[in-house]
C-alpha cells in the first residue's frame, strides 16, 4: 500500500526549520512519507538535504514579504505567485495528508496552495508575537499551533493550541567527552558557550571579543559566530574554540557548557532550558525586529529562567559585570529550571501534526 504523506515547509533561519528536523523522522516512524517544501538558498536547502537525504526536497521561488521600502517590494511578489503556481503542483502530485509549516516567507504560498486545494495546513508559532509570514499565512490555516501561552492572545483562538516546546532528541543526548574532544580546551574551566542565533550576531561577537582576555581567565569560550564572522586572530587560543555553525557537533558541546550567553530566539533558549544552562539573553533590539526575542527573553526572565540584558544597554564592562551576576546565581537558576514544564517530545509532537491531518489514526 502506498505511504501517506505529509509535507513540511518553513525556512529562512534555521528558527523556521529545526522543529521540521525534530519531527521529521518520528513521522517517518509512524509510516508516512515525509517530503520537504523550501526556498532555493535559504538555509533548510543545507539542513534538510544533508541531515535527511531520502526526503524529496522541493525548491520553490520565494519572495520577501517586507514592512519597510525596497526596490525589491515589487519584483517580490512576482517570486511570491510562481511559488504558489509551484507549490499547487507538488501538493496536486503529493497529495498529502497534511501541510505542517514552521513558518519564513517561503511557508506562506505554500499555506496559501493547501487552503487552495483543501489539504489541512497546521502552523506552527515558537515566538511569543507572530511573524509577519505567519501572520498572513494564519487565514489559510486549519490550526495553529503556539509554544507559548501567551502567544494565544495573538491569533485566532477557535483553531490554536498551546503546545509548549519541542527539543530534537539527539540535543539531550550528547557526550561531554566528544565535546572536549573538539574543542581541545587545556584547562578545567567551566565553559561559556556564545550562540547569536543561527546566523550569528555583530553585536554579540564583538561584546565577547573586546572582552576575550578577560573572559578566557575564567572560562573556556566556545562561540558559535555565523556564517563567515570566524576571525582568523583567535585561532589556537588555549581557551577559545570558535565555529561558524555546527550541526552534529551541538549535542556534544550543549553537554560540555555550564553557562550560556545568546540571543533570545525562542528554539535556542527553550533547548538552554530543557538542558538547565544557566543563560544570559541579549535579544535581538526593536531597531531591527518586531521585538519578538525581547519578550521571549522577559518571559524567561520573569520564571526565573535567564538574565537579560537590552543591546542598548549593552558596554564591554557591563557585559562582564553581568556574567559575574550569572555565575553568582547559577543555583538558583538551575533550580527554577528544573521546575519548568518539560518539553514536548518530537513524537508527541508528531502525533499532534497528525491527529490534525486528514490520516486520524495512526499505526501502532
Ligand atoms: C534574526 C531572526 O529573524 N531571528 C529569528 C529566528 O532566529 P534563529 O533562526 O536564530 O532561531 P532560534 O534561535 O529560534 O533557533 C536557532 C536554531 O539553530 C540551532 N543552531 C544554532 C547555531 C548553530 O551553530 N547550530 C545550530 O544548530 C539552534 O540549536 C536552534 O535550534 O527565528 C526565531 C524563531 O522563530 C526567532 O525567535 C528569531 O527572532
Amino acid at each position: 500500500m502506498k505511504k501517506r504523506t505529509i509535507l513540511l515547509t518553513g525556512g529562512g533561519t534555521a528558527g523556521h526549520v529545526s522543529l521540521n528536523q525534530a519531527i521529521l523522522p518520528e513521522l517517518q516512524k509512524l509510516g508516512f512519507n515525509v517530503e520537504y517544501i523550501g526556498s532555493k538558498d535559504g538555509i533548510e536547502s543545507e539542513l534538510i538535504p544533508e541531515t535527511f537525504p531520502e526526503v524529496p526536497y522541493h525548491a520553490i521561488s520565494s519572495g520577501k514579504l517586507r514592512r519597510y521600502f525596497s526596490m525589491k517590494n515589487f519584483s517580490d511578489p512576482f517570486r511570491v505567485g510562481a511559488g504558489l503556481l509551484q507549490a499547487l503542483s507538488i501538493i496536486r502530485k503529493t497529495k498529502p495528508e497534511a501541510i505542517f509549516s514552521k513558518g519564513g516567507f517561503v511557508s506562506v504560498p505554500v499555506a496559501m496552495a493547501g487552503k487552495m486545494l483543501g489539504v489541512p495546513v497546521i502552523i506552527h508559532e515558537s515566538d511569543v508575537t507572530p511573524g509577519l509570514a505567519n501572520k498572513i499565512a494564519m487565514p489559510f490555516a486549519n490550526h495553529i499551533f503556539t509554544v507559548f501561552k501567551e502567544t494565544l492572545k495573538h491569533v485566532p483562538a477557535e483553531k490554536s493550541t498551546c503546545t509548549g516546546s519541542v527539543i530534537r532528541s539527539e540535543l539531550m543526548e550528547g557526550s561531554a567527552e566528544i565535546g572536549k574532544e573538539l574543542c581541545h580546551f587545556e584547562s578545567d574551566l567551566p565553559v561559556l558557550m556564545i550562540m547569536g542565533g543561527s546566523q550569528g550576531s555583530a553585536v554579540v561577537n564583538e561584546a565577547i571579543r573586546s572582552n576575550l582576555p578577560a573572559l578566557m581567565e575564567a572560562y573556556n569560550v566556545i562561540h558559535l559566530c555565523g556564517k563567515g564572522n570566524l576571525d582568523a586572530s583567535l585561532e589556537n587560543l588555549p581557551n577559545y574554540c570558535q565555529f561558524e555553525y555546527v550541526t552534529t557537533e551541538l549535542p556534544h558541546l550543549l553537554h560540555m557548557t555550564d553557562f550560556v550567553v545568546s540571543r533570545a530566539g525562542s528554539n535556542s533558549i527553550f533547548e538552554f532550558l530543557a538542558l538547565k544552562k544557566p543563560m544570559l539573553l541579549i535579544p535581538l533590539s526593536r531597531q531591527k525586529s518586531r521585538g519578538d526575542q525581547i519578550l521571549n527573553a522577559q518571559l524567561f526572565k520573569q520564571q526565573g529562567f535567564a538574565h537579560v540584558i537590552e543591546e542598548e544597554d549593552l558596554t564591554p564592562e557591563n557585559f562582564l559585570s553581568e556574567m559575574q551576576k550569572l555565575h553568582l546565581d547559577e543555583d538558583l537558576l538551575v533550580e527554577n529550571m528544573t521546575m519548568a514544564e518539560p518539553p514536548k517530545t518530537s513524537s508527541e509532537m508528531a502525533k499532534l501534526v497528525i491527529a490534525h491531518s486528514k490520516a486520524r489514526y495512526i499505526k501502532k
